[in-house]
């Protein structure tokens, strides 16, 4: 049996609204989770956009190292994207993605004027998987509360532009949508779905938190970047006794458990799981460069 489970009426119903927001803007502002950036990737993507202006961001730049964040840049820059880093908890890289968005949809106005009409701010719609922090860059492209920040996926909204020219000396050349676009996902690629679900950024799943989290440690226990003795290597072995290069995920999570009872082996998963949400288990990508 396949460890994430979906609900089919869910896709249907993000797609639809997904969709719906496309058609309004001039600009997309794709987030992704700088520590699977290729999981939160969705395939169909580039179809449902066709030639709209998308700026690409990895968000929680802080989850990884600096080599790491390095390692993404040149490697997407080799393909031709232009990755803007941020942190929207405390509003690093912010303000390029706002430059980068109106760069971007500039295109709008020189067609405007080339037709004799006035110039209008350009609309962007920030859209990503459930969870990645999409809500978080728009209350801080705005700096201010807009949108509902949360751990759990949350309401949806009417849609309205917010504009950034609300803010006292900002640019008045761009207006977001309010309400951000979910990206919906198929259950057809089981290994993006476990990196998705160890980060959280699934939305409407349900998993085994026990397989999930032996998931996720033969995936850290395989990460090159270990092999060294890196600090976060350091901290797995002496804080979580965790040594990457004798141990799998079964193995770790039976010596976790002991002769304890399956409750407490649950608990000891989901601890495990938000150690490494919460970024408590150190700055671990669970993707690299290939
Ligand atoms: N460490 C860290 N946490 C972040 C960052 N951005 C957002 N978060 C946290 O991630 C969680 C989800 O953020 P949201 O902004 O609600 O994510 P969302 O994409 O709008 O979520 P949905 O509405 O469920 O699709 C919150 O607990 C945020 O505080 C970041 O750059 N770094």
């Amino acid at each position: 049996m396949a460890a994430i489970q979906w609900y089919p009426g869910h896709i249907a119903r993000a797609e639809r609204q997904l969709k719906e927001q496309l058609n309004r803007v001039d600009v997309v502002l794709e987030v992704r989770d700088a520590r699977i950036p290729l999981a939160t990737h969705h395939p169909q993507l580039e179809g449902w956009l066709g030639d709209k202006a998308r700026v690409l961001v990895l968000n929680r730049m802080d989850m990884i190292s600096p080599a790491v964040r390095e390692a993404w840049e040149a490697w997407l820059r080799d393909r031709g994207e232009v990755p803007y880093f941020t942190d929207a908890r405390q509003g690093k890289g912010v303000s390029q993605v706002a430059r980068a968005a109106e760069t971007a949809g500039s295109g709008v106005n020189e067609r405007r004027i080339a037709r004799g009409m006035r110039p209008r701010p350009i609309r962007a719609v920030v859209i990503g998987f459930p969870n990645v922090g999409k809500s978080a860059l728009i209350n801080r492209l705005l700096r201010r509360k807009v949108v509902e920040s949360a751990r759990r996926a949350g309401v949806t909204r009417q849609l309205r532009w917010v504009r950034l020219s609300d803010r006292p000396g900002k640019s008045a050349n761009l207006e977001i949508l309010d309400a951000p676009g979910i990206i919906p996902w198929r259950l057809d690629n089981q290994e993006n779905a476990v990196k998705l679900a160890i980060c959280e950024d699934i939305g409407e799943a349900s998993y085994d938190n026990q397989r999930v989290a032996a998931m996720m440690v033969d995936l850290i226990t395989q990460l090159p970047e270990l092999a060294g003795e890196t600090p976060a290597y350091e901290r797995l072995r002496d804080r979580y006794h965790l040594n990457p290069r004798e141990m799998t995920g079964e193995s770790y999570l039976t010596q976790l458990g002991g002769d304890r009872h399956q409750g407490d082996l649950e608990r000891a998963a989901c601890e495990l799981l938000n150690d490494f949400r919460k970024g408590t288990l150190g700055q671990i990508p669970l993707e690299l460069p290939v």
